[in-house]
């Protein structure tokens, strides 16, 4: 299986290729990048000496990459990727995409544009939405797959089996997320400068967060009925993980019991989500470094709600390990290829 990432300079990207090390099935054939066409990748990232031998091509060749792959993943900041996945299928229309960011993520084009402030440029798009545990059977057969956000898959896998059981009052459900620094990608900006991040945590896009409509349109969709939630994301000091708090109210008659079998039926086979029950506390550097998604859920009887926890590590659950595992669902390979390595703990 012949890959080619487009913007591996960035920290998806770079997450992409640490892992692809290890597939046993994939082959990368081109990585690209704008600014440093022409360097070796270890040049930029000497971890991953000894891996990758290969040089920095740019988007100019887009034709001979398209051509010569099964598979692109685009690591690229939103409203770029649109435009490499439309010429990228017009030169091959089997190739199969992968795009780590926004462009592909919204059934409804019009939210995309409002939160994004971009057009949408290839709307006739045939696309599914990538949060594998939920959408196994259409990413099967996909041809573009948007992946979810970080944080998006973190709280939308906590609060699925409670959404799509009926068992909370969906206008009640708040979303209190945490993230590493890494989720802000490589880019230099104030915001995440060490001296602005170390030894501080803060609130931020608080009511505004864009990714707030991806949740709203997933669980909406899972719920069958539009919903609206508070998502309120926290940039914590350290450089992977998510740990993403949900709150909601119980409706009348929901005992802890379905809520235990609510989440037990939905993920119980599933690998890459590890329940630690009821009472359980997810903890990111569980996760670390690994395809994990651990999830634990609390009742509160005196204020009847449900306060749903999940950790993951933004970088692979939330990013290049969710992708790859998206990959191997299309191509019809063990799900768990390249991604089954034990979280790096301590
Ligand atoms: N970091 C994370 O935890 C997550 C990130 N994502 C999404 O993945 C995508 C990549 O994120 P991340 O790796 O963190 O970002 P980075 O800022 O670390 O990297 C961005 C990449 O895009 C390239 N790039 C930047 N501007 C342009 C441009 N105008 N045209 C072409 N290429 C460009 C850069 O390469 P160069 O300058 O060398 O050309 C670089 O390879 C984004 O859409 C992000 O939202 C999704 C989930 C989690
Ligand atoms: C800490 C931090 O800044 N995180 C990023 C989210 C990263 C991400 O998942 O980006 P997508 O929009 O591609 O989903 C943010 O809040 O914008």
């Amino acid at each position: 299986m012949k890959i080619s990432i487009v913007g591996a300079t960035g920290y998806a990207g770079a997450e992409l290729l640490r892992l692809l090390a290890s597939h046993q099935v994939a082959e990368v054939k081109y990585i690209t990048s704008e600014s440093q066409p022409g360097t070796a990748i270890a040049d930029i990232y000497p971890h991953l000496t000894r891996f990758y031998p290969q040089t920095l091509t740019s988007l100019v060749d887009l034709e001979k990459l398209a051509a010569e792959s099964d598979v692109i993943f685009i690591g690229l900041p939103h409203g770029h990727a649109m435009e490499v996945g439309r010429k990228a299928t017009a030169i091959n229309p089997t190739i199969k995409i992968i795009d780590l960011g926004a462009d592909y993520r919204f059934k409804n084009h019009a939210v995309y544009e409002e939160w994004y402030k971009v057009p949408h440029t290839h709307r006739e798009a045939k696309t599914v939405y990538g949060l594998t545990e939920l959408n196994r059977s259409q990413v099967r057969e996909a041809g573009i797959v948007g992946n979810p956000g970080c944080y998006t898959t973190a709280s939308i896998l906590a609060l699925a089996p409670l959404v799509k059981n009926k068992l909370v009052d969906l206008t009640t459900i708040i979303i209190d997320a945490k993230s590493g620094v890494t989720g802000a990608g490589r880019g230099l900006n104030l915001g995440s400068h060490f001296s602005e991040v170390f030894e501080s945590v803060k609130a931020y896009n608080v009511g505004g967060h864009r990714h707030t409509p991806e949740i709203e349109e997933v669980l909406g969709g899972l719920a069958g009925e539009e919903l609206t939630i508070n998502f309120t994301p926290h940039l914590i000091p350290m450089p992977r993980g998510i740990l993403s708090t949900c709150y909601a109210n119980l409706k009348a008659g929901v005992t802890p019991e379905m809520i235990d079998e609510a989440y037990t039926s939905q993920y119980g086979n599933e690998y890459f989500v590890r329940l630690l029950g009821r009472g359980g506390y997810p903890v990111t550097k569980n996760t670390r470094s690994s395809n994990f998604c651990d999830l634990g859920w609390h009742i509160d009887k005196r204020t009847k709600r449900v306060i749903a926890i999940s950790a993951i590590d933004n970088l692979v659950k939330g990013a290049a390990g969710q992708a790859i595992q998206n990959m191997n669902v299309m191509f019809n390979i063990d799900e768990k290829t390249g991604l089954d390595n034990a979280p790096v703990y301590p």
